[in-house]
């Protein structure tokens, strides 16, 4: 017997009004999805991990900042998680305030300190008075203005905010566009626990958590073999400390391709073989749909046929 369906559940960096929130929308509305709000990253990923929620959505790299860290730590140790799809998200800010308050008022700005990166020189510029107070998310500081009474003090006395939480929070925007680099973007992931692979595109990205064989020299040489020798394009690799020694270091991956396909396959056996670590993060299809080029001698096709040629010299054909 089959109970009601219920829609999918999907943690967030929330509240309402944030950029991850809008990231969320761009692929299920709130009639297909069930909105869970979260304090912050770590939140939203340990939610999927207890079941709480179906799947999470977390910012995972910014054009200006760089690569979000507590998703990056939180992705690479812990129960396993994989990534199923990828959702970019153009970024802009309005200053915004409680109605009445003036630029000239404004000397504290709350945001998300990654919001505030993208913006510093932009203050340093138009509002060289301004400290930053940190919140855990954009929106949280827009919230936090509309719902402490006028006469509490929040600490703050703007928001760097989404225009679109602006308005869902009644602030008043002081200051549009507010912005180091216009086209600033961030992308986002959707997460869930491991399973059936999204099908492969032809236009998807793998990424993975890879250690070193420590104070080896060449290693790291020997770990990037593994993904060129195979034609094997990455689209992004950072490094990030292991925490418990100075010099230990964690490599966060996203290479072009989709484990379906033989040359990411035998690249992953490569680094099994070389590599201490390997965390598979998961295949995926790329948010900008840019097809992945592949080297001559590097498809699928190539991969059978040599491997059918080793199989007719072992039967000592
Ligand atoms: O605070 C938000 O609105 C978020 O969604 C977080 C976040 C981030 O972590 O980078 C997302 C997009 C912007 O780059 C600024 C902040």
């Amino acid at each position: 017997m089959s109970g009601p369906t219920r829609l999918p559940r999907y943690a967030y960096l929330g509240p309402a009004g944030t950029f991850t929130e809008a990231a969320l929308r761009q692929f299920a509305g709130p009639d297909e999805a069930e909105y869970v709000p979260m304090v912050d990253v770590i939140s939203a990923l340990e939610a999927v991990r207890s079941g709480r929620a179906d799947f999470a959505v977390v910012p995972i790299e910014n054009s200006v900042e760089g690569g979000v860290t507590a998703t990056l730590d939180t992705l690479a140790t812990g129960d396993a998680l994989v990534l199923l799809r990828e959702v970019v998200v153009p970024v802009s800010f309005v200053l915004a305030a409680r109605p009445g308050t003036v630029l000239a008022d404004v000397t504290r700005v709350s945001t998300h300190p990654h919001a505030w990166a993208q913006c510093r020189r932009w203050f340093n510029v138009n509002l060289p008075v301004a400290v930053h107070v940190p919140a855990t998310s954009t929106a949280a500081a827009g919230a936090l203005l509309a719902d402490l009474a006028p006469e509490h003090d929040p600490g703050f006395d703007a928001a760097l905010v989404a225009p679109l939480s602006a308005e869902l929070y009644g602030l008043e925007i002081l200051a549009e566009h507010v912005a180091d680099n216009e086209s600033a973007v961030t992308r986002f992931v959707v997460v869930g626990l491991p399973g059936a692979l999204p099908a492969p595109t032809g236009a998807d990205k793998t990424s993975l958590v890879v250690h070193l064989a420590s104070n080896e020299s060449g290693a790291l040489l020997a770990m990037l073999e593994q993904f060129a020798a195979r034609g094997v394009n990455l689209s992004r690799i950072e490094s990030r400390p292991l925490g418990d020694l100075l010099g230990r270091y964690s490599f966060s991956i996203d290479a072009e391709g989709h484990l379906a396909d033989e040359r990411v396959a035998e690249a992953l056996i490569g680094l099994h073989r070389v590599c201490p670590h390997v965390r598979f993060l998961g295949s995926y299809p790329r948010a900008d749909g840019a097809v992945t080029e592949v080297a001559p001698g590097t498809n699928d096709a190539d991969f059978a046929a040599a491997r059918d040629w080793l199989a007719t010299l072992r039967r000592g054909c």
